[in-house]
């Protein structure tokens, strides 16, 4: 039974904890209550707009610059100033905001700065998600510590990384507080819980409340939280255009509103990262009934292969333009445990990846583990001496709309269906048991990289033209028979016990009913969340 202190138009039906409390006091909630009240229907009409977008695209009007908005697009206009703590954001790690441990080694990790994610890489259990902003409350106020199950003892360095804090993206919910009997933005949740506990001893250390935005479709979403921005600041007392926000530019639509979401936060922007999993993701859920588009196994859709490269080099040319920092995304090798050979190949597709994006003109990276920061902040040592290079203008690129929606050329095979489905249904089964960020087959899996697998193989169950290359159309009955042999390969490696001890058939179960459906489920973490404690 609950025993938080709430006020009026609030529960908590999530679990009570005395340390909880101190993160879900009245106060914090009442800037929730305040900034669901004023925009969750502006939340909701911009989530159905999503839906219409679809039809319209589904209806033939493909995705395109905004005619109502060309005069953004040609002003002469730039970002309010960067703070001096994100001037050089070089190399950036990420991790689980929920795991103490991984939240500690981040910050000590020797990157310029650390994004505590609640999206991605976190499953959204209610302890998860408590326990990310007590984490990161305690990091701020220098206050962490963790000890291992064997004994090894962990807190903060001296110096450590500046915190980018990532909120839950617009369609999720919190369903463990309900506002007026509705569960809560799971994206206000977040931001509000951490924006009240944490900006002033921010400010007084030195640095501010920094928030990445993820899953944005539009500018009028990016406006959403630039005026949720202005109401919190306006609540705490503190100077508008304190908050910093780095977009997430990882949808297709996004690519076409790139200046206008930019325009949209100006007073609140601090750059721009190319998020490439979710944009993958987006291209393939946007464009899926498209007869013309389909992509090839996950691994030929690189960073090279035409609409990345279009996506990533008008990005950093717009971001630039307005003197906003673009950083960029993550490469999925992570170290490899036990087989040096196979270690040096990982971390030279890394150091690869990192070279074309430095050269490109990003002004930083991201990395998924702490022996890549050294790998990533070599490549922009050497190729970027300066802090950023916002100075380079890129004004030989052109990037068209067609440019921006190529479809990449490149087989389906059954391997990429076998690891398709192997890396859906072992995600999945993690994530419900509270794991959003894992290793599979040696890459960093998280939910973006995990919802390209799955809309894959939705699309080539469904498209005509999901067709293997050695003939055979992808299928029910084929879908049904590779997960059954790719599952029995899981139950063998890990054993009868551990299998038996997962979620493995909740994770079957959940992953063969979004991919049989005819309808496309827009996001795997929403029937997933059901699932969820
Ligand atoms: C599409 C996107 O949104 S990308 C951004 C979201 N994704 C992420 O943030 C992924 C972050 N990375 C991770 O979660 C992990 O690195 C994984 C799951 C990929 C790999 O995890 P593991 O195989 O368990 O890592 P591994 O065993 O090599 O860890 C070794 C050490 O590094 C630490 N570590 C690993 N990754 C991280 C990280 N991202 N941040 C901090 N510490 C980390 C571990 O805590 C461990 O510490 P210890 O030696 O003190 O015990
Ligand atoms: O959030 C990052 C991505 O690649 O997706
Ligand atoms: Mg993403």
């Amino acid at each position: 039974m609950s025993q938080y202190t709430c006020r009026e138009g609030v529960q908590i039906v999530g679990d009570f904890k005395p340390e909880y409390a101190e993160i879900l006091t009245p106060e914090a909630l009442e800037l929730v209550v305040k900034l669901t009240r004023a925009f969750d229907g502006r939340r909701q009409k911009l989530l159905q707009r999503r839906a219409e977008r679809q039809a319209e695209i589904d209806g033939g009007q493909m995705p395109n610059f905004l005619p109502e908005t060309e005069n953004i697009r040609k002003g002469n206009w730039t970002v309010a100033p960067i703070p001096s703590d994100l001037q050089d954001r070089r190399v950036e790690i990420t991790g689980p905001s929920g795991d103490r441990k991984m939240v500690i080694n981040a910050f000590n990790s020797g990157a310029s700065c650390f994004m505590a994610d609640f999206e991605d890489a976190n499953s959204p259990t209610w302890e998860n998600t408590i326990e990310g902003q007590l984490n990161l409350r305690d990091s701020i106020n220098r206050r962490i510590d963790y000890t291992s199950p064997e004994g090894k003892h962990y807190t903060l360095n001296d110096k450590i990384a500046t915190l980018i804090v990532r909120p839950r993206g617009w369609h999720l919910p919190e369903k463990h507080v309900l506002i007026d009997g509705k569960p809560a933005p799971g994206g206000i949740f977040d931001f509000a819980l951490y924006f009240y506990h944490n900006t002033k001893t921010l400010l007084n250390n030195g640095s501010g409340p920094y928030f990445y935005l993820p899953k944005l479709e539009s500018h009028l979403e990016a406006r959403l939280w630039n005026d949720v921005f202005i109401m919190a600041q306006d609540e705490l007392g503190i100077p508008q255009g304190t908050i910093k926000a780095t977009v997430l530019l990882e949808t297709i639509l996004a690519s076409f509103e790139i200046d206008e979401i930019i325009y949209e936060l100006r007073e609140h922007m601090a750059g721009i990262n190319c998020g490439r999993w979710d944009y993958i993701f987006s291209y393939i859920k946007k464009l899926r009934n498209k007869p013309d588009v389909i992509l090839p196994d996950r691994a030929l859709v690189t960073m090279t292969v035409p609409f990345m490269r279009a996506y990533t080099l008008l990005t950093i040319q717009t971001c630039h333009k307005r003197n906003a920092h673009c950083i960029g995304g993550m490469a999925a090798q992570i170290p490899v445990k036990n087989d040096p050979v196979a270690n040096e190949e990982a971390l030279a597709k890394v150091r690869a990846d990192k070279e074309r994006e430095a050269r490109d003109g990003h002004d930083g990276t991201w990395v998924a583990h702490p022996a890549l920061v050294p790998v990533a902040k070599a490549v922009f040592d050497e190729l970027m001496p300066q802090p950023n290079q916002v100075d380079r203008k890129l004004e030989d690129v052109h990037v068209t709309a067609a440019q921006l929606i190529e479809v990449p050329e490149g087989p389906i095979t059954e391997a990429g269906l076998r690891t398709n489905v192997s890396v859906g249904v072992q995600y999945t089964e993690a994530w419900l048991r509270g794991f959003g960020a894992v290793p599979i087959f040696n890459l960093m899996e998280d939910a973006a990289t995990a919802e390209i697998s799955r809309a894959q193989v939705w699309q080539w169950i469904h498209h005509p033209r999901g067709i293997l290359a050695d003939g055979g159309k992808v299928t029910v009955e084929l879908f049904n028979q590779v997960l059954t042999e790719e599952l029995a390969k899981v139950k063998a490696a890990i054993g009868e016990d551990q299998y038996n001890a997962g979620k493995f058939d909740l994770a079957s179960d959940l992953f063969t009913k979004i991919t049989l459906s005819d309808e496309f489920v827009d996001f795997l973490t929403l029937p997933g969340y059901d699932y969820i404690d």
